[in-house]
């Protein structure tokens, strides 16, 4: 497989909380110069870096003296709020050396679900890329509940890869990249060098974080390559502790392992969809339905919907599954879910009849229809 980051132009690399704090015991400030220095070098031969960094909570933690990671939400959240203040210092200070600016962008995952935010958070940090300014890019803990959060920051990630259309993403972490297994329980497990992203059998391999301080896990850095394959670009999981990781891979050196997108890229507008991580309502279909949707590239039509679960409005995102409850397809409902249970079954000359009038004869016109 072809080295990816020597001829990928826009990046996005991620440091995990492992990393950045040096396993819970605050932030490695030598550890944030360093990757600062080489983003800066990465600079110099051309590319474009957003940098999304985990650390705050840990930060804050050690900051307010708390031994233990908290459980009330409340606590991470102001621990998150006290921490994100060294970090974004820590790395003003050090891209400041390299005369360059930094930017700091808190996102929850309302702002890249809500069509207008996600728009806007792409002309900032195009703004931003064409000033040559490095944007620093974390969850906003301080205001994320369970259900407006990403939950890690490999997800994240992997969304900002897809809002910029980045070429590549580089996962950086505490191990060499991705093992058949996880290294700290299994000696024998080796390193997968290259594979294909969205590949089922890596997902096996993965198992949880490695520390009481980090989220997500290898599980989540298979799925955040997943997801950011979807929009064309390669990951990269490589150890941050590595010398020089980030330049000598932007020199072609291979390092880590190499997760490949193979499937030709969606538009921008699909991968918004596709990247939504909650989804309002669920309409199951016959069999029918799903081969139209998933072989004949067809539109969803009611007649081909057997149930409408959850409460949307017109224009909302519901998730499609198939007679099984497997999901195949998400999109953007032409009707809201009470007039949906009103016209499934039927075919589309009835819908009028049924409702007095017709916003088209799709539950979901292919155009805003995404397969996954
Ligand atoms: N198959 C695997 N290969 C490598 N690491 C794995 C694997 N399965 C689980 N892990 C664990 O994932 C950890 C890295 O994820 P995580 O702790 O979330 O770090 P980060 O803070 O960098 O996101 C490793 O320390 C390791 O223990
Ligand atoms: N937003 C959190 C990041 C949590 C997180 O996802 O951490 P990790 O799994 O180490 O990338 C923080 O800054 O502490």
């Amino acid at each position: 497989m072809k080295p990816v980051l020597q001829s990928a132009r826009r990046l996005v690399v991620k440091v995990g909380s492992a990393l950045v704090t040096n396993d819970g015991r605050g932030l490695d400030h030598a550890a944030l110069a360093n990757w600062s220095a080489q983003i800066a070098q990465l600079t110099h031969m051309g590319k474009e870096v957003v940098l999304v960094s985990s650390g705050a909570v840990a930060e804050g933690m050690q900051r307010l003296g708390w031994k233990a990671r908290p459980s009330a939400v409340h606590e991470l959240q102001a621990a998150a709020a006290v921490g994100q203040m060294g970090l974004v210092q820590a790395y003003e200070s050090s891209f400041r050396s390299h005369a360059l600016h930094t930017a700091q962008i808190l996102l929850t995952h309302d702002d890249l679900a809500d069509r207008t935010r996600y728009l806007n958070a792409l002309s900032t940090l195009r703004t931003l890329l064409a000033l040559k300014v490095i944007p620093i890019i974390n969850e906003n803990d301080t205001v994320a509940t369970d259900e407006i959060r990403f939950g890690d920051n490999d997800t994240l990630a992997a969304l900002v890869t897809n809002l910029i259309e980045a070429d590549a993403l580089v996962i950086l972490t505490d191990q060499a990249g991705l093992y058949t297994a996880d290294p700290r329980n299994n000696p024998d497990a080796t390193l997968v060098s290259e594979a294909h992203a969205g590949d089922p059998a890596l997902e096996k391999m993965a198992g949880g974080a490695g520390s009481a301080i980090s989220r997500g896990g290898m599980l989540t850095k298979i799925l955040a390559a997943k997801r950011a394959a979807r929009s064309g670009a390669h990951t990269i999981i490589a150890s941050g502790r590595e010398a020089d990781v980030l330049v000598r891979l932007a020199k072609g050196e291979a390092i880590g392992t190499q997760l490949a997108a193979t499937q030709t890229p969606l538009s921008s507008r699909k991968t918004w969809l596709a990247d939504h991580l909650q989804v309002r309502g669920k309409l199951t279909l016959d069999a029918g339905a799903v081969k139209a949707v998933t072989l004949d590239g067809k539109s969803l039509l009611p007649i081909g919907v057997i149930n409408v679960e959850g409460e949307f409005a017109r224009g909302e995102v519901v998730t499609c599954v198939s007679p099984e409850g497997v999901q195949i397809a998400r999109g953007l409902a032409n009707y809201a879910a009470s007039e949906a249970r009103k016209i499934v079954r039927l075919p589309t000359t009835q819908i009028e009849a049924t409702l007095g009038y017709v916003d088209g004869p799709e539950l979901i016109h292919r155009d805003n229809l995404v397969l996954l």
